[in-house]
């Protein structure tokens, strides 16, 4: 077997420097192109990445890590499991990605605790796995005619079926593996790299044992390439042992996130990786030189701790950075640059110091009173009708608001004038709900280009890039902010918007701000503090923001923290931990409010229903969450929620318009498991992504509807 190259990364971004296969994907998914156009500019992406990272020095280079949409679906069109209903679609591929007329897109959901979302396989007990290999060994060809050998990345057998939930099928699809692995050895292919994120997860007894099936199994095949098993996302733990007692000749360790682990690896390579693919930190030398020198292994190979795809292109992008921040920064190929530089040095064998730890903030005050005096308080302040109606924040962002804030960047609007624009959409969104008869209005947020980046741009210690974009789903990327340094709040950063909006209604009007764990989560974050002490000094700048709305006489105040779960240890140990400082941080945001005032949150994305005891926690007034997007799955959970809470009776995901029957419905369930005077009746979640058609005609049910039910009481 030829040895493991010396160096490599173990994926890297795909969707072009200048995102140019979002590009070529809508304008074939718009019919604006065609599957040649769109293939030449997969290829020429795959061809850049390539000779890049050749050019950059790195001598392991992995293929098959593009794909035209996710990587988990084309392990799932590898092993033949597209469902029936799709294979008649023009383009199966997309169709399970993104839907067509008549047929629902698969599943989509978080990669991890990633913002990467991958398409969930549908497995039932009648699929038939069939190998069809075309697309690795394509790839693999195509970068020998271009003068490079590769090791093709695929997602591995057990990861697949738990995230699949079908790991019972694991004989079958091992047939298909051990196929796959004939094949690439015929081809000449040396090493082949199977992805096990799963195993840095909790993993049952028998999970650990289809691990070491799996890899026995793959392992005694005579006929195959070297085989690479990489995690990442975190520490292997008791996968580990498993692991190395297979045939595998490579295991893939994350060293920044795990520990370098005390188990005797001889006999294995240990593909270490010590460059971090999730941040956009420069590495230190001396961490990364003795984590290296501390693993016990036949071989080491310099690595990135996970695939770079979460991670933006290149620093040279981004020329308008201040050039000390600029200094400190990593992305993808400055990385790759770092994994080379380490594979050329000699390692240490020294302990690095550790790092120092932060003083604890100080305690914010709570002004709040219990529940019960707040929601008398609130009652008679606000005097609002039982099924209060309201919106989670965003309205319909229109292609003038866009072109309006380009236009602003390059100089040829002015600032006053944008403003007013603001202010027009502002007054156009408002009277649409008071015609509509909403109870408690928003602004419409035209004012944000994104919920954490319209933040990051208003408070010290966040910088935003130009480029920097990161793949969250298919074609759609996002630009995280960068959190640098300490954070403060130098001036008001909503006010202005929140107080116009009310200057123009009698209805109460909500100030609309984001969570501190939302914006952090969302973000790039120093990695030199305790991530705890990152979310309290922006939740620090939060209460700021909370106390100068309450100032200007705004009632209701919403803190939104969609990325609560997100941030979830992905070991159980961890989790308790977590969620209380997530908590307190949320606390300290929104406790110096005083009773009469209304705190809101909101949180989306489904799974809530694993935290609801920490969202109740929260001890916000009013909770809304999505709920109709998954069939209202939570209702049954949230009975023991204590105060206002109201689970969506709109999936805003979809431009269907409900039926007032419907919402009528999903209201009466609701009303089933919680008291009247606590239910709220609300959208899944902001409505931006949506045409003001849609949504008018949507919340005009909703009004129907609620009005039905008020009648009842
Ligand atoms: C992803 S949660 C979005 C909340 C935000 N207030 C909005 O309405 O868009
Ligand atoms: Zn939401």
């Amino acid at each position: 077997m030829s040895p493991f190259p010396t160096s490599t990364v173990l994926g890297y971004p795909r969707i072009g420097p200048r995102r140019e296969l979002k590009r070529a994907l809508e304008s074939y998914w718009n019919g604006t192109s065609g599957r040649d156009e769109l293939d030449r500019v997969g290829a020429e992406i795959r061809e850049r990445t390539w000779r890049r990272l050749a050019e950059l020095g790195l001598e392991g280079l992995p293929s098959n890590t593009f794909s035209m949409y996710d990587q988990v679906l084309d392990t799932a069109v590898l092993l033949g499991a597209v469902p029936a209903r799709y294979r008649a679609a023009d383009d199966p591929y997309f169709a399970m990605a993104r839907g067509t007329e008549g047929l629902a897109p698969l599943r989509m959901t978080k990669w991890f605790d990633t913002n990467y979302h991958y398409i969930v396989p549908e497995i039932g007990p009648d699929t038939v796995f069939a190998l069809d290999a075309a697309k690795p060994l394509a790839e693999v060809r195509e970068a020998r005619a271009l003068g490079f050998e590769t090791r093709p990345v695929v997602v591995g057998p057990v990861t697949f079926l738990l995230l699949a939930g079908a790991l019972d099928r694991l004989d079958d699809v091992l047939g298909c593996y051990a196929e796959l692995l004939s094949l690439l050895a015929a081809e000449g292919v040396a090493w082949v790299q199977l992805d096990e994120p799963a195993l840095v997860g909790d993993r049952s007894a028998e999970e650990l044992a289809a691990v070491r099936a799996a890899y026995a199994r793959l392992g005694s095949l005579a006929d195959r390439p070297g085989l690479f098993v990489a995690s990442y996302f975190g520490d292997l733990g008791e996968a580990l042992p498993a692991l190395a007692a297979t045939p595998v000749e490579a295991i893939g360790l994350d060293l920044v996130r795990g520990g370098v682990p005390a188990l005797d690896l001889s006999g294995k390579t240990v593909v270490a990786g010590v460059v971090s693919g999730r941040d956009v930190w420069r590495t230190s030398p001396e961490r990364a030189l003795a984590a290296l020198g501390a693993v016990r292994a036949s071989e080491v190979t310099v690595s990135t701790s996970c695939s770079l795809l979460h991670v933006p292109y290149s620093v040279a992008a981004e020329p308008e950075l201040e050039p000390g921040l600029r200094a400190r920064l990593a992305f993808a190929e400055e990385k790759v640059a770092e994994v080379v530089a380490l594979a050329r040095s000699p390692r240490l064998d020294a302990s690095p110091a550790e790092p120092s730890v932060a003083l604890p903030a100080p305690v914010a005050p709570e002004r709040r009173g219990p529940y019960a005096v707040r929601a008398a308080a609130q009652a008679e302040h606000l005097g609002l009708p039982p099924l209060p109606i309201t919106t989670i924040g965003s309205f319909p962002q229109t292609g003038s608001l866009r072109a309006a804030r380009a236009a602003v960047a390059s100089g040829t609007l002015s600032q006053d004038d944008y403003e007013r624009q603001v202010e027009a959409e502002i007054e156009r969104v408002i009277r649409v709900q008071e015609r509509l008869g909403l109870d408690v209005l928003v602004h419409g947020e035209p004012e944000r280009n994104d919920m954490v980046q319209y933040f990051a741009e208003h408070l010290d210690g966040f910088a935003v890039t130009r480029n920097g974009w990161v793949q969250s789903y298919g074609s759609r990327c996002t630009r995280p902010p960068i959190l640098h340094g300490d954070v403060g709040r130098p001036a008001p950063i909503t006010v202005r918007w929140a107080t116009y909006a009310q200057s123009l209604t009698d209805k109460p009007v909500k100030g609309m701000l984001t969570g501190p764990v939302t914006i952090v989560a969302w973000s790039f974050v120093r990695d030199d503090l305790p991530l705890r002490d990152v979310v309290f000094q922006v939740a620090d700048a939060v209460r700021d923001e909370v106390r100068d709305l309450e100032a200007a006489g705004v009632s209701i105040i919403q803190v939104d923290e969609p990325a609560l779960r997100e941030l979830l240890p992905l070991r159980r140990a961890a989790q308790a931990d977590y969620l209380e400082w997530a908590v307190a941080a949320y606390r300290r945001a929104t406790s110096g409010a005083s009773d009469r005032t209304q705190i809101h949150t909101h949180l989306c994305y489904s799974d809530a229903d694993q935290i609801v005891t920490a969202i109740d926690g929260l001890d916000a007034d009013v909770t809304t969450i999505e709920s109709a997007r998954s069939g209202a799955r939570i209702l049954p959970t949230v009975g023991s929620f204590t105060r206002g809470l109201g689970p969506g009776v709109y999936d805003i995901h979809s431009p269907r318009v409900p039926a007032a029957a419907e919402v009528e419905d999903l209201l009466r369930r609701t009303l089933a498991v919680l008291p009247v005077e606590r239910v709220w009746v609300n959208p899944d979640c902001g409505l931006k992504t949506r045409t003001y058609e849609e949504v008018e005609a949507a919340l005009a049910n909703v009004v129907t509807a609620t009005r039905t039910l008020r009648a009842d009481l």
